[in-house]
């Protein structure tokens, strides 16, 4: 079964484009998708983590739009001029932004595609067609461009792994040795189009032969990585461990120079390098740099933000209180069956009446991280500061 969060039909001669998303909220033991028709209910699904991901929800985004438009077109419905759906289509992304607010991916295909519908409304001979094309056309291309960003970081971040730790150097001369990483949070297929970013590096990593161990941190509360990561890693048979958030601290102790590198995603890295990533990734670091572990932050460049000077400058989302006291899930029969007809089970974990902060990220300062993976090459800190600028003059 191929992992895929994002399904996409794109428009025949005779009906629109098709949009579904995998209901992330059900994974790992029901796999059921939902068409999503327009932006409300792509805005809805981004919001409630049916999808999620920050490369996930900039394509969702963009391509329910492209859906809306399609339909728009087909059914007779599109606006006449084109700066007319130049605006509409303006307005709708505005909206879409809205839905989740610390990842930049989402913001920054909002800010490229408002540039594709202007500059195809100011061309000669412009149509409300042309540029509703112009939109559907640039949309599609994101779930293209993704995978292939996400396979560059892959080979990129499995390169430097081998050539930049000692785990990976006595892997790439013995292959007794063993080379394991630690990851948090889910970056893969279910995060991105496909591939993923720092599940990616680990994908490139057991493709090279160079990795004995993935170790994932199931990532409280809305735990992407016991619920999404092993899944994925047990979907890719990845030997791979499952802990809990808190046992991150005796693993680096146990694992010492054997844990090769804890290689984490990222929603929004400033221009200085600070990393706004899910929850716990900022100790995760500081337990990295206690044990001489290398920590890297995998991500594409749409999702790194010049126009953010620093960590501080980011806007960490604070979700509902629920998804800390209470889980949900199927129900699990005496001999360990998963029920997974059973309707889900919500289960409350906490005291009734105590006050939650359910902060969904937090930001790793610049100094602890050694690298930025990105689809052009691995970025590395000069005189102890990250500068971003060479990756964007890069030709791809
Ligand atoms: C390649 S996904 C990047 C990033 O998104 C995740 O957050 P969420 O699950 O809340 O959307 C997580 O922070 C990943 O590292």
């Amino acid at each position: 079964m191929v992992l895929q969060a994002i399904q996409y039909e794109p428009a025949s001669a005779s009906s629109p484009p098709t949009l579904r998303i995998l209901d992330q909220l059900l994974l790992p033991h029901r796999t059921a998708y939902e068409a999503i028709a327009n932006c409300e209910e792509a805005h809805a699904a981004i919001k409630q983590m049916k999808v999620r991901g920050a490369p996930a929800i900039a394509i969702v985004a963009a391509l329910a739009l492209a859906v809306e438009i399609g339909v728009a077109a087909v059914t007779g419905k599109l606006a006449t001029s084109p700066d007319e759906v130049r605006e509409q289509i303006s307005q709708r992304l505005d909206y879409l932004k809205t839905s989740r607010p610390t990842a930049v991916n989402l913001g920054d295909a909002v800010g490229k595609l408002k540039i594709v519908a202007k500059k195809a409304a100011l061309q000669s001979g412009a149509t409300a067609g042309s540029v509703a094309q112009a939109y559907i056309v640039a949309a599609e291309r994101m779930l293209v461009d993704d995978v292939s960003d996400n396979k560059a970081i892959g080979e990129h971040g499995a390169r430097w792994i081998e050539e930049n730790t000692a785990a990976g150097r006595q892997r790439r001369g013995d292959k007794t040795c063993g080379l394991q990483v630690l990851t948090h949070c889910n970056t893969g297929s279910l995060a991105t189009a496909g591939y993923g970013t720092a599940l990616g590096v680990i994908r490139s990593l057991k493709a090279a032969d160079m990795l004995t161990r993935a170790y994932c941190t199931e990532t409280r509360p809305y735990n992407q990585g016991s619920r999404l990561t092993a899944y994925e890693l047990v979907h890719d048979e990845v030997p791979a461990t499952l802990i809990t958030d808190s046992m991150a601290c005796a693993l680096l102790a146990r694992e010492g120079n054997r844990l090769a590198a804890i290689v984490v995603g990222a929603d929004r890295v400033a221009a200085n390098g600070d990393t706004a990533n899910k929850i716990g990734t900022y100790s995760l670091a500081v337990l990295a740099r206690h044990h001489g572990v290398k920590f890297l932050v995998a991500a594409p460049r749409t999702t790194i933000d010049l126009t953010t000077a620093s960590g501080k400058d980011i806007v960490i989302e604070e979700r509902a209180p629920e998804e800390v006291t209470r889980i949900k899930g199927p129900k699990v029969t005496v001999d360990g069956e998963v029920q997974v007809d059973e309707a889900a089970q919500v289960i409350s974990i906490a005291a009734t009446g105590i006050d939650v902060w359910n902060p969904a990220f937090d930001v790793t300062p610049a100094e602890l991280i050694d690298g930025v993976i990105t689809e052009v090459g691995v970025v590395e800190k000069t005189a102890g500061k990250f500068d971003f600028q060479p990756i964007f003059q890069h030709p791809s």
